[in-house]
């Protein structure tokens, strides 16, 4: 079974356009990102599937996971893992259709409702979330480390926290009780690929010393 804490990291269309991508992608499992999450909201199936199908390589290599957002087809086909949102598709479905190995996450925002839900669906971990501003989603419910203390109590599953993550406040969510830090700005907003592997360093050290 694959080990579900550390850094998660997710890929933005935005900050990681045209030659950027894979660099900055390479740099981030170099620096230790145990999931990777390929987020892309285009509607162009056949850069999705190219995209994804590099990705799937580079986390081969680095030893990572790779999860899809939203699409079960693209996960279904390429045999890697999946995220689903509230509105996504019905997680027990994708369970019976990736099988019970496959990595499957649930948003679950600031809900211990979902989260039970989700659990009983076949969830491999819940995700909560917005805990800080967020560029990437500013809209997404917030949520507050007081709830990630009571998930721990209560939930057997990895917990993800996401939504503003920075190493600045990563420490605090740690010693909360999450079990992965989901990052996008925090991580890919970098301006070089250096950057991008000492901060993703910065974050999976945190879990070692946390
Ligand atoms: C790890 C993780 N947690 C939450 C989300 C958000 O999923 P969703 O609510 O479906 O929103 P979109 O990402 O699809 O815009 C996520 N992607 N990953
Ligand atoms: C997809 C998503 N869901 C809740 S917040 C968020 C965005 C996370 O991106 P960032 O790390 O840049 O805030
Ligand atoms: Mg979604």
């Amino acid at each position: 079974m694959h080990s579900l804490r550390g850094l998660y990291a997710i890929t933005d269309s935005h900050l990681l356009a045209g030659e950027r991508f894979m660099p900055w992608v390479d740099a981030a499992l170099a620096g230790g990102a145990r999931l990777l999450q390929y987020r892309d909201k285009s509607a162009d199936p056949a850069r999705r599937r190219d995209e994804a199908t590099q990705l799937k390589s580079l986390c081969e290599y680095y030893g990572a996971q790779l999860i899809i957002n939203d699409d079960l087809l693209l996960a279904s086909e390429l045999q890697v893992g999946l995220h689903l949102g509230r509105e996504d598709g019905c997680l027990g479905e994708a369970r019976q259709q990736l099988g019970d190995q496959a990595i499957i996450g649930a948003t679950c925002h600031a809900s211990l409702e979902f989260a039970s839900e989700a659990q009983e669906a076949g969830a491999s971990y819940i995700a909560f979330g917005r805990f800080f501003q967020s560029v990437t989603k500013p809209g997404a419910p917030a949520a507050t480390p007081c709830l990630l203390e009571q998930a721990r109590k209560q939930f057997h599953l990895p917990i993800v926290a996401i939504g503003g993550v920075t190493l600045h406040n990563a420490p605090q969510l740690i010693s909360s009780g999450a079990s992965l830090l989901a990052v996008v700005n925090g991580l890919f907003g970098a301006p070089s690929p250096a950057e991008v592997e000492r901060r993703a360093r910065g974050f999976s050290e945190l879990f070692q010393t946390l």
